[in-house]
């Protein structure tokens, strides 16, 4: 396959060209004299520099004509990555002024994961001259990626090529192998954050980043915290720093990169044009969490818009992004549907889960106006995911509402009954977990769920203090309550996990907060909190001799 700006060239020269691939090298050499000699030649004529490239069979697969200065490599993705992530060629070029091996080849041989990189110096009368060539390193402790070398000519290039590549790969293997479990088919993760906070914010963030991505069975090879002064609207990053990220990203091995900000279409577009690993964001991570995790029709009808929503605007016209986006995780749809490709498809389906989504949440209000009829006091659970709230669900009501130490556990409401002394009894709901820049888009596709809440007559925000940060959860917490318009809703604050810190501790944070300690795995330790409900249900009442506990728990 010929390739390149062919303008210009003698039908013989073209010709002559095209019978290049039909050479062949054997496995064993790099490249052989004569067809070295035979690629300087005619780029001397031509002027133009020349290069071909070859699989591990030492077949030609592509030739390729530049200008005098650079040749452009076609697009190889279709050839895929092997496990040590080499892609099996290797590029092998002239230069016409016995320059070195250009900035531009070695970033080649490392975004493209190219065996090697080759250049033969073009010399006096055609002949071929110096050869430059370099290769990928296995993952090292240095960070270094790349290794340049020469010979003073071909005849002089003494590398047994398939020996060397051989031991090359079993190297990086080996490297790859003392951080992850090769035969692990889990996608493997860097996790980038660039943004012009202060570096410990950023840091923080990354943190919650590595949870999702854990509850998102991903791996996570590494991170990378790029403070920025100015956010790149392409990248990012600048774009040195975004592709030094990507190539060691590629010698780690990770197949999938994943961005705490929010990028724009137009960046994830730039960014995947650099490199075929998957680029995704926090959002998308979400969603992907989210889609693993909906269990209802109503929870998998609202992930799936949601997604919908975030990828019809990063389509492009082919689908090529879309397909990038779609395997595997930040392309997960939700139980048997698939997501379709087309972009007037998608809206079709769009406007038809949206119909559905209207008339389930048609159901839930009559569900709902039954309840309120029945005047029966409501409950909504709400806090940061992995707060505690279904198990505290669980434990006030003994019932088995889902519970994991992952985020996000709980995607669906859920609604038990709590009984009181006196035949009282309250509605407890419990909610899908929030978390901090909970995306706007996928805030509204909850809204049908969320709407719950608006009927509460008491918001319980439980809030799990032994988290380091228990104090910007609350924040965002009551951030989202205000974006979803339900600030002015009565509250009690639950601080929950209170064996996980020293007593003495909890009880100071209660009463700095106005809060109610409680260990959600632990009854003993409802008492107050109970308590706390039947003084706000039922006023007028007094409970001198306290809750009857064995009714009670
Ligand atoms: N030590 C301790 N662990 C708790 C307590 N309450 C809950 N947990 C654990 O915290 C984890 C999260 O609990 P969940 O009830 O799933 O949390 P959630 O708030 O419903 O989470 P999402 O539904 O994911 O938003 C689980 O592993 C619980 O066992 C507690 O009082 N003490
Ligand atoms: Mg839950």
């Amino acid at each position: 396959m010929l390739d390149g700006n062919l303008t210009g060239l003698k039908p013989s020269q073209i010709k002559a060209l095209e019978r290049i691939d039909r050479r062949r090298i054997p496995p064993d050499q790099v490249v052989t004299g004569d067809l070295a000699r035979f690629l300087t030649e005619l780029s001397r004529d031509i002027r133009r520099q020349l290069g071909i490239i070859v699989d591990r069979q030492g077949l030609i697969l592509h030739v390729l004509v530049g200008d005098d200065r650079e040749i452009l490599i076609p697009d190889l993705s279709r050839f895929g990555l092997g496990r040590s992530r080499l892609r099996g060629l290797r590029c092998i070029h002239t230069h016409l002024k016995g320059e070195a091996l250009s900035h531009d080849d070695l970033t080649d041989l490392a975004l493209l994961r190219l065996d090697l990189m080759v250049a033969i110096a073009v010399g006096e009368e055609g002949l071929p001259g110096r050869v430059d060539y370099a290769h990928l390193l296995p993952d090292n402790p240095e960070g270094k990626t790349v290794e340049v070398l020469s010979a003073s000519s071909v005849y002089d290039l003494h590398l047994d090529f398939s020996q060397f590549i051989d031991s090359l790969e079993s190297e990086m293997e080996r490297r790859m192998g003392e951080t992850f479990d090769l035969s692990d088919t889990r996608e493997k993760a860097i996790l980038i954050s660039a943004g012009c906070e202060a570096r410990v914010e950023l840091e923080d963030s990354l943190n919650e980043l590595a949870e999702l991505a854990r509850t998102a069975d991903v791996v996570v090879l590494d991170r990378v915290v790029q403070r920025t002064q100015k956010v790149n609207p392409r990248f990012l990053m600048g774009e040195g720093k975004i592709r030094e990220v990507i190539i060691r990203a590629l010698q780690q091995g990770a197949t999938l990169l994943i961005f705490d900000q929010d990028l724009s279409p137009g960046q994830v577009r730039s960014i995947s044009e650099m490199t075929e690993m998957k680029v995704i964001d926090r959002t998308q991570l979400i969603l992907d969490i989210f889609a693993r995790r909906a269990h209802t029709l109503d929870g998998k009808v609202q992930v799936e818009v949601a997604q919908l929503k975030y990828l019809m605007p990063r389509l492009l016209g082919k689908g090529t992004v879309m397909s990038r986006l779609m395997g595997g995780i930040g392309g997960r749809g939700p139980g048997e549907t698939k997501l379709e490709i087309d972009r007037r498809r998608i809206r079709e389906r769009l406007s038809r889960l949206e119909k559905q989504l209207e008339s389930l949440s048609r159901g839930r209000r009559q569900r709902r106006q039954r309840r309120i009829r029945a005047d029966v006091p409501i409950i909504s659970i709400v806090g940061y995911t992995n707060a505690g709230k279904s198990t505290l669900l669980n434990a006030l009501t003994q019932s088995t509402v889902f519970t994991e130490d992952l985020l996000f556990a709980t995607l669906d409401t859920s609604t038990r009954r709590l009984r009181f002394p006196q035949e009282r009894e309250v509605i407890i709901t419990d909610t899908v977990g929030f978390i901090r820049k909970l995306p706007k888009s996928l805030l509204g596709a909850f809204k049908a769920t969320l709407e719950e809440l608006e009927d509460a007559d008491l918001l319980l925000h439980v809030v799990d203090i032994s988290a380091p940060r228990f104090e910007e959860h609350i924040a965002a917490v009551e951030r989202i309550l205000q974006d979803l318009d339900l600030g002015d809703l009565p509250r009690l604050l639950v601080f929950n996990k209170i064996d996980r810190v020293p007593a003495g501790e909890a009880a100071a944070l209660c009463r700095r907060f106005e809060a109610i300690g409680v260990s959600a795995l632990d009854r003993s330790t409802f008492e107050s909190l109970l308590e706390e409900l039947q003084r706000r249900f039922w006023p007028q009442e007094s409970f001198d001799d306290g809750p009857e506990k064995d009714s009670l728990l």
